[in-house]
């Protein structure tokens, strides 16, 4: 048995695109326009991940977009996904810098949490070892519900 993916719901595609992929950093690796039950469904891989994800040797994030809106109440069962980092303050500023709010800064230098439009939470883990704690990080506070 082999990992394939993980589905999310999202009220709005372009803003959820534009958060997982400009902000977020994710690339569009196909999509499928099902006119009959209508709704849309993109599938994401992570910088890099593309050409593997299209052999399904990657995981992927499928949004699902039904074109008749549709509330989503966050299913407290459903916790969160997570992406390593090349260096967790530089991605925690780059999102800051697009307006995202860092939820759980990563005081740590280690992990970080995020939202997406959505309110699905994101994890952002640093790769290898933790970074030295350093200011701003090092002192801020969590952000809303994290
Ligand atoms: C392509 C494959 O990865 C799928 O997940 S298709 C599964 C299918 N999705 C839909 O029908 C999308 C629209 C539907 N209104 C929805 O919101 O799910 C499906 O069976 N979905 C049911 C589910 O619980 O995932
Ligand atoms: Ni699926």
């Amino acid at each position: 048995m082999e990992y394939l993916h993980t589905m999310v719901r999202v009220a709005n595609l372009e803003e959820s695109l534009k958060f997982y992929c400009e902000k977020l950093g994710l690339q569009e690796v196909s999509r499928m326009d099902h006119d009959k039950g209508r709704f849309t469904l993109v599938f994401l891989a992570a910088p890099g991940d593309a050409e593997s994800a299209r052999e399904n040797k990657a995981p992927l994030l499928e949004l699902t977009y039904n074109w008749d809106p549709e509330t989503y109440s966050g299913g407290r069962n459903f916790g969160h996904l997570a992406y390593r980092v090349d260096n967790i303050y530089a991605t925690c500023q780059r999102l800051m810098d697009e307006g995202v709010t860092i939820n759980r800064p990563p005081r740590d230098g280690h992990m970080a949490f995020v939202r997406s439009p959505d309110g699905i939470s994101i994890e952002l883990l640093q790769k290898g070892d933790s970074l030295e704690p350093q200011e701003p990080w090092a002192s801020m506070e969590n952000t809303g519900e994290w």
